[in-house]
């Protein structure tokens, strides 16, 4: 395991892949991630995002370029541990008979030998990641019969056991209700403060301004890579999801018709993002004028 201090900086550097059927899922992708930082992985369907996460992750080659991770390759982050994975609920096997347990202590198989037996320090740490996305009261139910919300906080404390550096989190708020989303954002604000790099697909547009620094706009290549509030911007999104983003303009407050405010709500049918008169993202107007007032 690395110390919390390791930068361990995502490079991701004019990377292709075709898979052998000969389809290029992505080409000439290139962004950088740095230690202590969320970033957004925004695209429609099919625009090579699982194929991105499959790349940090080791589980395709590039045909071209290159990912590093604290200036090492991936196969090498890999068998360190460095990169942890929490999937999209389509991806597991609910009716696979095993315990919330079970599920955080696979985050810890990498540091184990070829029996699997879990040493204290293993079950220490699978305890705390469970404390920590607060589902340790239900270590011994099986993993299918939980809520969705609470599916993805076992996941997430999986990522936490494993002790991973960077998170990939697939669609981490599709199927949870407000409160969890709220409570998933805390966590991974936690994390970042940790140091850990966290990489988030979302089709949730309106939360990404709210906790993600910075994003990737994605369609088989990198669109638009920066800090959110410069590319979260109506051309970027139209750029992205083209006819599928669906666009309304209010002119007007139907609350308080002097308000003077006008908004663009563009939403792929998750949370809608809110861009102001002149472009700009509502929720950071809105959060720096309750820092103002607060101070
Ligand atoms: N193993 C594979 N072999 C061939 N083509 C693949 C393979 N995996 C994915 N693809 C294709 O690559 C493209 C990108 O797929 P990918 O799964 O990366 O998209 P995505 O952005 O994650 O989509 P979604 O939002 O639907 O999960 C798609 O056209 C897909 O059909």
């Amino acid at each position: 395991m690395t110390s919390k201090s390791t930068s361990l900086d995502v490079h991701v550097s004019d990377v292709t892949v075709t898979y052998n059927n000969g389809h290029t899922a992505l080409h000439d992708a290139s962004f950088h991630l740095r230690s202590g930082s969320i970033c957004a992985l925004v695209g429609v369907n099919g625009s090579g995002k699982s194929t991105l996460f499959k790349a940090i992750m080791g589980f395709v080659r590039p045909s071209r370029g290159s990912v590093t991770i604290g200036g090492r390759p991936v196969k090498e982050a890999q068998k360190k541990s460095w990169v942890a994975y929490v999937p999209q609920s389509e991806e597991v096997d609910w009716t696979f008979p095993v315990s919330v347990w079970d599920v955080v202590m696979m985050g810890r198989y990498g540091f184990m030998n070829f029996l699997r037996t879990p040493r204290a320090e293993d079950k220490r740490l699978v305890r705390e990641s469970l404390e920590r996305v607060k589902m340790w009261d239900f270590r011994d139910r099986q993993i299918g019969e939980l809520s969705g919300g609470q599916k993805k906080r076992v996941f997430l404390a999986r990522a936490l056991a494993q002790g991973g550096r960077v998170i990939l989190l697939d669609e981490p708020f599709t199927g949870v209700d407000v409160k969890t989303e709220a409570a998933i954002i805390e966590l991974l604000r936690e994390l970042r403060e940790a140091g850990h790099i966290m990489l988030v697909s979302t089709h949730n547009l309106g939360s990404v301004p709210e906790f993600c620094d910075q994003v990737v706009l994605i369609n088989r290549t990198v669109l638009a890579f920066g800090p959110t509030e410069e590319v979260f911007t109506q051309a970027n999104l139209t750029l992205a999801f083209g006819g599928v983003l669906r666009q309304f303009q209010f002119d007007q407050s139907t609350v308080d018709e002097t308000d003077g405010r006008a908004v663009t709500l563009l939403t792929d049918d998750e949370r809608p993002v809110v861009l102001g008169r002149g472009g700009h993202l509502e929720h950071r107007l809105a959060e720096e004028r309750k820092q103002g007032e607060d101070s």
